[in-house]
């Protein structure tokens, strides 16, 4: 039995894709659209596996995008393993980005599970990335239990919330010197990047979005669902400054019935937010507000004049983070404290260069991360390093569960101070 991992010639995608759950139809891992508005229905219906011409369309376009990088196992010529990682940059602590691997679409065909396909696909994809200059690898998990052994850590959070329409009161403020506007989707398409660069500059976590991102906004229903609207915010000079993407799905049961999902919302400034929140929360003939895929730390709960009004009915894990050069990525991120500390990584076998003892030190404007010969303050292991990258993990928490050491008194409290970010990280959208 001969073994090979390496990136699928054009003429073995079809093979690659028909690997992967969503191209053979396969049910969705991602319980989203129905769980994730809050609606009866737990999971969304089986896709259909995709035709043959359909493979090729998808093959077409991923060998000429640039940011994609397949990789497949190959076992005796057969293909039975497939991953892929596309090229990001995340915003970091300080407002700059990081060049970073997203993981994306992985699966083994099931007769080969548990052979170690998926351990080396892996390790190509570490290699690759490194080889790009990329320091930083990320990925959204099927199951919590699988990618922890290959050095990731849930880095951000998710959380759907809910809010009934009679307690959604907004305390008062300031008259909105700017205008809402209800567009269609061809508007939303120009609109949409231009409010995400904006956000992303300043929100730890957000990433750069590929071309075709906003490419499937549409003005067609979408099965009972119905279609998806398009709010925009201007300010009083007319340039959008905020953008909302929500829909009044249809339902089953009454409970249901009246209920607004808002499947996407960013503004530029406080005064953009609270407006188009504003609207959508005090809709006619809607009783409730869903919106799933929001950042934990939402500041629409600090307008209420009802905090608790606001209920987080989901949370889970969202982008998981690896290190993959640890000097090179704790250097290009900025520190919310100055401050020196030695630390030791000796846990990483996938990418051993960052095993070792460094001492990273930040003033208000650089960092250096060099390895030292003298004795670590403390020691992680690199999963909780990579969780603390963007800021919005506790290290005490990972302290308390045995994943840091502190050596030397003081050294967790300044772990915590250097490394937390405020307002928390987060990403609006998965790959
Ligand atoms: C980023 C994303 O794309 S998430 C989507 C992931 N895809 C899926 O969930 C689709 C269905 N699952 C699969 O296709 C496969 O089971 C995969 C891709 C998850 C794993 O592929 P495999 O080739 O079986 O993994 P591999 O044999 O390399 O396993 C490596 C280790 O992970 C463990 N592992 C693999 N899958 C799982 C799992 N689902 N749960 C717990 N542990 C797992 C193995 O036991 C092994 O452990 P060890 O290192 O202690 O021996």
């Amino acid at each position: 039995m001969e073994t090979e991992v390496r990136p699928p010639r054009r003429d073995e995608m079809a093979a690659y894709y028909r690997v992967l759950p969503f191209a053979n139809g396969l049910p969705k891992w991602e319980p989203e659209d129905a769980a994730w508005h809050g609606g009866p229905e737990p999971w969304p219906p089986q896709p259909a596996p995709l035709s043959a011409g359909r493979l090729e369309e998808l093959a077409d376009a991923d060998t000429r995008d640039r940011s994609f990088h397949p990789v497949a196992a190959f076992v005796d010529g057969r293909c039975v393993g497939a991953s892929a990682t596309l090229s990001f940059e995340v915003t970091v602590p300080g407002g700059g980005t990081v060049r970073m691997a997203g993981v994306t679409a992985t699966g083994v065909t099931a007769t080969h599970r548990r052979h170690g396909h998926l351990r080396e696909m892996m390790r190509a994809m570490f290699r690759g990335a490194l080889e790009r200059g990329e320091p930083l690898a990320m990925l959204s998990a099927s199951e919590g239990g699988i990618y922890g052994r290959f050095g990731f850590s849930p880095a951000t959070y998710r959380t759907r919330w809910e809010l009934a329409r009679h307690e959604a009161t907004l305390r008062p403020t300031a008259p909105d010197p700017g205008t809402l506007e209800l567009v269609d989707a061809a508007h939303a398409k120009g609109a949409w990047p231009r409010v995400h660069a904006a956000v992303r500059a300043h929100r730890v976590g957000e990433l750069s979005p590929h071309p075709t991102r906003w490419d499937g906004l549409s003005d067609e229903p979408d099965g009972t669902n119905g279609p998806l609207r398009y709010l925009v915010h201007r300010d009083q000079h007319g340039d959008v400054d905020g953008i909302a993407n929500f829909r009044l799905p249809w339902s089953p049961t009454a409970d249901h019935a009246g209920t607004l999902v808002v499947e996407a919302l960013e503004a530029t400034n406080p005064v953009a937010y609270r407006a188009l929140w504003a609207l959508l929360t005090d809709f006619d003939l809607t009783k409730r507000i869903v919106a799933p895929g929001r950042p934990r730390d939402e500041p629409l709960r600090w307008m209420l004049t009802n905090p608790r009004a606001m209920r987080v009915t989901r949370q889970t894990d969202n982008l998981w983070a690896r290190l993959l050069d640890v000097p090179q990525a704790l250097t290009q991120r900025s520190y919310a404290t100055p401050g020196a500390l030695r630390f030791t990584i000796d846990d990483d076998e996938m990418c051993p260069a960052n095993n070792g003892t460094w001492h990273l030190r930040a003033d208000d404007a650089t960092a250096t991360c060099v390895p030292t010969n003298d004795t670590a303050d403390l020691t992680l292991t690199l999963p909780a390093l990579s969780s603390l990258y963007l800021g919005g993990m506790s290290a005490h928490h990972f302290a308390h569960a045995g994943h840091i050491t502190p050596h030397t008194d003081g050294a967790l409290g300044q772990l915590a101070r250097m490394f937390r970010t405020d307002p928390e990280p987060h990403n609006s959208f998965a790959f």
